[in-house]
């Protein structure tokens, strides 16, 4: 669907013709960038409510800095839509998120615009540091470096980190604090009741502007009073001003807080800050929705609501070609109410993500044991490591890819204790238009390696529910790690009984001669499907579930090593370090010959799309084994395949 910009909008292909506008333009060209945005997301899909609520301070930064050579870095990058549409990418901005489209994020090789690559929170301020620094030493004394940071992106540990080094550097670096209370679900924390109060506190700010109108009463006197003044502001702020708030305590300039919303009065403010050096904090207030009634009202569905329409508001349901099961996250969320109504010591963690990986079921049900974190996946883990070193059962769920972000605690504060945390990786293997940020590429990889860990992969819902229920029952000698990927299962009646798995065994899901085809997780549907179609076409594989990567079943791969001299193995994640390489591994220690090909996601950055498109762009759907299966069967012995 053809979709026009504005009049004004379409004038605008990069920020130096912004520029040509008046400031009374600004008002108007941010109408009709939100217009696009919602006429654009409506029909395409993708993250909706962040950026609607930043589209003043993205129209007032292009307006004010001289972008590119002014640095912009957008923390998360999920509020860049207008940012993008600014800058050379209005005309293929409906290819956002798509495959071989743009990437829904600010990539670096996609415009010279997107300084930092994102997706990943609370990376702005650190780049930006770094970009400052670097200026600095080159002697780019007029450059402006920017990081736009979230008030949920400001809970986690990074962002302090670089607030701590740049109040230090002095160098010219303008953190603005988008602060709209929400993080996907509402804001958490005691920096969230900082925020509010600040932003609200009588005290404060009339104290702060009581002592500026007084100060400059006083510098109008004369040359000499603007000195006494200045020296005067300077021990005010030195002292009373710096106690009170806390980005000032860290050598940061303070201001605000101001309307994020009023494009002039930002353009102005921006205008301002651009000659003030050295570390500042702009703090703008603004509403995550901004001008979508709906997305204003109920801002955590509105984050990323999917298609909808626009007049309406009605979110359109995807119509599956075949009954599907429920979403794994919410056989998750209704699984842990389950064990913790039978087990008192279980708990629930999450970094932020209530309502993506639907810990939200138990925090609603249990709201004493299970906890919002903020965006703070290292904390999250040790946190659990606490809470499991006072006999608590934690279940900690985090995302695949943020997962990355706390590998060290893992291994430091919970592995090497051989503490009993059940971490639930979800979004694990291909995510799809989140793309490479967002893959959960690696996680069989960089577990299988951690001493005491336990790697296991649901095929499906029932087996999610037992791995769950097995991971509780008793401390197994470290940690236990249970990975899953966004989207549905195939079960519609998955709430089955409970029961036990033996850790360390997979299971045969159908007999066969010539190839063994031995996989992990929910792929293991796509193996199903590949045997049907091979069977009528004669073929016979033998189909293994291998269920977990560490311990491996050695068992059943005795059985697989003596029947089978072509065996192929497929998983949703890294081929290197995957269950393949396990294999790989077993098949040499007990010196056994047989031909392996590895199938899985190759070692390359995968873009964004739809899962089952990049499913067969790795090679490892129905189609791939399939295509597999007919290769080794036809291969000549002396032809190796080892992958
Ligand atoms: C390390 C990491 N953890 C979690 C997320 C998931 N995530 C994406 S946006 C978001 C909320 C960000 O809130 P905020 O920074 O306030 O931006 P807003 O959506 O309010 O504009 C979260 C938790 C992420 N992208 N990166
Ligand atoms: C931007 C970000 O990191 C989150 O919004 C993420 O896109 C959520 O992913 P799901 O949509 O899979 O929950
Ligand atoms: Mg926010």
């Amino acid at each position: 669907m053809e979709v026009q910009a504005g009049q004004l909008l379409s004038q605008i292909n990069i920020p130096s013709d912004l520029k040509k506008f008046k400031e009374e333009d600004l008002p108007e060209i941010c109408k009709e960038l939100r217009q696009y945005i919602i006429d654009i997301v409506s029909v395409n899909g993708g993250h909706f409510a962040s950026s609607l609520g930043v589209v003043e301070l993205t129209v007032a930064l292009h307006y004010v800095m001289n972008t590119p050579y002014d640095q912009l870095v957008w923390d998360v990058g999920h509020q860049a839509y207008g940012h993008k549409i600014l800058t050379g990418r209005r005309e293929v901005f409906h290819t956002n998120r798509i495959y071989k489209g743009i990437s829904g994020f600010p990539k670096r090789s996609e415009s010279e615009y997107d300084t930092f690559g994102v997706g990943h929170s609370s990376t702005s301020i650190s780049a930006a540091l770094g970009m400052a620094v670097a200026s600095h030493y080159k002697g780019e004394k007029d450059r402006q470096h920017v990081a736009v940071i979230g008030d949920g992106s400001m809970t986690a540990g990074m962002a302090f980190e670089a607030l701590n080094h740049a109040g230090i550097e002095n160098s010219n670096v303008l953190v603005i604090l988008n602060d709209n209370c929400m993080s996907i679900d509402p804001n958490v924390g005691a920096l969230k009741d900082y925020l509010t109060d600040i932003t609200t506190s009588k005290t404060y700010n009339k104290f702060r502007d009581d002592v500026s109108a007084v100060l400059s009463k006083i510098s109008e006197l004369g040359p000499n009073a603007h000195e006494i003044v200045k020296k005067i502001e300077k021990s005010i702020k030195g002292t009373l001003l710096k106690k009170s708030n806390l980005f000032e305590a860290l050598n940061f300039r303070y201001f605000g807080p101001i309307d994020g919303h009023d494009v002039v009065h930002l353009a102005k403010v921006l205008k301002d800050l651009r000659d003030i050096p050295g570390p500042k904090l702009l703090h703008c207030v603004t509403v995550k929705g901004k001008g979508y009634a709906l997305a204003e009202k109920d801002q955590t569905k509105w984050h990323s609501p999917g298609l909808f329409n626009k007049i309406t508001g009605e979110i359109k349901k995807s119509a599956p070609s075949k009954p599907q099961g429920p979403k794994y996250q919410d056989v998750f969320g209704h699984t842990m109410v389950e064990l913790a109504e039978m087990n008192d010591k279980i708990m629930g963690i999450t970094p932020a993500m209530p309502s993506g990986c639907s810990l939200n079921i138990m925090m609603k049900a249990m709201p004493h044991r299970a906890f919002d974190v903020g965006i703070a996946e290292q904390h999250a883990v040790t946190f659990s490591a606490g809470l499991a070193t006072q006999g608590l059962i934690p279940f900690c769920n985090i995302y695949s890819s943020f997962m990355q972000r706390a590998y060290d605690q893992v291994v430091h504060d919970v592995a090497l204790q051989k503490l009993p945390v059940v971490f639930c990786l979800d979004r694990a293997g291909i995510a799809g238009a989140d793309g490479p940020t967002h893959h959960g590429a690696y996680d069989i990889a960089y577990f299988r390696c951690i001493p005491n860990m336990i790697v296991s992969a649901p095929m499906n819902e029932e087996e999610l529910r037992n791995l769950m229920y097995t991971a509780q029952l008793k401390n197994h000698g470290g940690p236990f790690s249970i990975r899953y990927p966004r989207g549905n299962g195939v079960m519609p009646e998955w709430k089955r009984p409970l029961k036990e798995v033996e850790v360390g065994k997979g299971r045969k899901i159908t007999d066969g001669e010539d190839v063994a085809i031995l996989t992990i997780g929910h792929i293991g549907n796509e193996a199903v499907k590949a045997c049907l179609e091979l069977n009528a076409e004669g073929y016979y594989p033998a189909h293994y579930d291998m269920r977990f990567a560490k311990p491996i079943d050695e068992e059943l791969l005795h059985e697989v090593f003596k029947n089978f001299k072509n065996v192929i193995t497929v998983e949703d994640g890294c081929i290197q370090g995957g269950m393949g390489s396990a294999v790989l591994e077993f098949m040499a220690d007990h010196q056994y010959q047989a031909v392996v090909k590895r199938l899985g996601i190759p070692d390359a950055v995968i873009e964004h799309g739809e899962q089952a498109e990049l499913w067969n762009e790795c090679g490892y759907d129905a189609f791939a084994i399939l295509k597999t299966v007919k290769e080794l069967v036809k291969a000549k012995p002396t032809e190796r395949l080892v992958g």
